[in-house]
Parts: structure tokens; sequence; C-alpha cells
């Protein structure tokens, strides 16, 4: 692994009353590298995500430290020091690309006045780089596209263009919160395929929040499973899909690869439904779903390992990295 240029150690995150939401998060994103931060809905991927861009709604206290472009911040109480990175050396691509936009002013303009409004660039340097990046991502006609309004753009314009404005003052590390299944598919695929690339060519980490492990495997170095705010499973991503240690982890590739449901697809689902937050199951959170839980799996929760940047929180670990048929 080349050296990571963010690192999560010991993340919680909990609400006023006290709800545990997210739990000993520890994982760490390399240069150049995509993280694929996968589970079911309400696991606690966004918070995670979003903690790490100090971007947590303000009823919420984080603790843990959070290690970026060589400065690590110990208790995220404080997230205005993490925050003030966003779009310089940090992104966010959000859910709905159109949202990226102002309805107000051209999309030409938008993106170059997010890099010179912050002094990041001159105008001209903006200008170069816009132009630069838009042909990068497969739009021409630069000249017409950049007079056009965010409600003239076409879905897969606007997922580019979207691209184009969280990548336009060259971040160190982008979040990407995937969208949902109600999206274009191929608008997903495609802007993950040119995501990866950048991200190789730049030297930019990425951390893809995602239900689909189909996705996240294609694109993905290495990928981090959560389950009830904590990380069951994580390694690089070869070395998880070949062989899953976790009984989480198998059941989901035995569930054809995504987490959402679509409604015209009959796929196996995992039996029962996943716990929420103030409601974890003792011991291991997975026990009362997993089908090789034994007793004492409810008593004690089993400690995540970490050995040569593979690790799994599980008391019977599939050593042979069988599936199960559920
Ligand atoms: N501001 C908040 N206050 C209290 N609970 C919250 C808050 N925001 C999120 N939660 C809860 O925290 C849990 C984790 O939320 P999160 O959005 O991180 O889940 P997720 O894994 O990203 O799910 P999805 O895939 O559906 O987006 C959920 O149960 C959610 O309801």
């Amino acid at each position: 692994m080349t050296s990571p240029a963010l690192q999560v150690q010991d993340l919680e995150i909990v609400t006023p009353n006290g709800t545990r939401l997210v739990s000993g998060m520890t994982f760490e994103v390399s240069a150049g590298h995509l993280l694929g931060l996968l589970g079911e809905t309400g696991a606690g991927k966004t918070l995670t995500a979003r903690a790490v861009l100090g971007l947590l709604p303000r009823t919420l206290r984080a603790s843990g430290k959070v290690s970026f472009d060589g400065r690590t911040w110990h208790a995220l109480d404080h997230p205005e020091e993490v925050t003030h990175l966003l779009g310089t050396s940090t992104g966010l691509m959000l859910q709905n690309p159109a949202a990226a936009f102002d309805p107000m002013h051209r999309v030409g303009r938008q993106l170059i006045e997010s890099v010179v409004h912050k002094r990041l660039m001159t105008r001209r340097e903006a200008t170069y780089r816009a132009r630069e990046l838009c042909e990068y991502l497969g739009l021409s006609d630069t000249d017409e596209l950049f007079q056009l309004y965010p409600h003239e753009l076409s879905g897969g314009m606007a997922q580019r263009l979207a691209l184009a404005l969280t990548l336009m003052p060259r971040p160190k590390l982008i979040v990407v919160d995937e969208p949902t299944s109600a999206l274009d598919a191929n608008l997903r695929v495609e802007a993950l395929r040119l995501l990866r690339s950048i991200a190789e060519e730049s030297g930019m980490a990425a951390l893809l929040v995602s239900h689909d492990l189909g996705l996240v495997s294609r694109y993905c170095d290495s990928i981090a499973i959560v389950y009830a705010g904590r990380l069951v499973e994580y390694g690089s991503m070869t070395a998880v899909i070949s062989a899953p240690t976790h009984p989480y982890t198998a059941t989901l590739l035995n569930c054809g690869l995504t987490l959402d449901r679509p409604s015209r697809i009959r796929l196996p689902v995992i039996a029962g439904e996943p716990p929420s937050p103030g409601n974890w199951p003792s011991g291991c959170s997975f026990h009362p779903r997993c089908p090789d839980a034994q007793d004492h799996c409810g008593d004690e929760r089993p400690l995540l390992t970490n050995d040569h940047d593979r690790g799994y929180a599980c008391h019977h670990p599939r050593r042979e990295g069988r599936t199960c048929e559920i």
C-alpha cells in the first residue's frame, strides 16, 4: 500500500441522548486509491463520510482521530477545522448532481467562480482548468456548454459537470455519496469509471459510500464493510471478494452484490432486518441474522483484527472464504 492520504481511527458518533450511531470506525485510504464504504441502509456510512469532512449535523457529537494531508484532528468536536478544507483540498460529490449547481447561474461561471472566489486560481487559470477537466470528462463544445443553466443539462452532463465542479480545486480527497438505484445505473458506472482514472492519474484519494457491492468491487481498490455502526470487515478488494472472512460479507456476496432491493429483479436478501441505533444487539450485532452464530456470539462483542491491511470482527471467521447459502 502507498502512504495513506486519509486515516480514520476510532471514530465514534453519538446523539445528544447518548445513542451510539457509529463506533470504533477505523480505516485508511491511500493516495490515488478508492475505498468503498459499504453497508445496508442506516449502517452509518454517510455519517462516517460526513464526519471525515467535518459535515456532521451539529446535534451529533463525534470523537476519534482523523488524519489528512499531514494534519491530525483528535476530537472532532471542532468540525470547522476540517470543514474549511472543503472545496479546496477536500471535496464532496452529492447524490443528486443537479443540486451541486445554483439554478440562477450559468454552469461555466459556477465552475470558474468556485476556485476564483477562494483565490485558489486566477480567472485565466480557472477557465483553462474548467475546459481541460470538461474535455477529460468527455464534454465537448465547452464554449456552448458553459453558457447553459443547470436546468438545461441532461442527466449525463449534470453528472460529469458535478464531478468537474468537485475536481476544480484539485482536491486530495473526495467523498462520493453514491446515488441510490433510483438514478440511472449507466450514469453511476460512468461517473465511477472517470473518478477512478482521475484518482489514479492525480493521486487523489476517494471514499465511496455505497450499497452496491457490484459497483464497489469493480472500481474500488479496497473495501470497508459496515454493519450496525461498526466495521465488520475490511481489506483489499481482491482479498475480501475472493475470500470473505466475515459471514456478513460472505452473505452479501451471495445476495447478488447489491444491498438495494430492486422491485423487478428478485435476488436473495439477507434474512431479517438490520438493527437500528439504540437497539444494537448485544455481543456481535450481526449474530441474530448470522448463519454461523453460536450461543456466545450474543455475549461478547468481537474485536476488529488488523493483520496486513486486512481485518474482521467475528468470533467464527471463515478461514477458507467459503460463501454460504441463505
Ligand atoms: N442527525 C441525526 N440524529 C440522530 N440520528 C441520526 C442522524 N442522522 C442519521 N441518524 C441515524 O444514524 C444512522 C446512520 O445513518 P447514516 O445516514 O449514516 O446511514 P447510512 O448507512 O448512510 O444509510 P443509507 O445507506 O440509507 O444512507 C441511521 O439510523 C440514521 O437514522
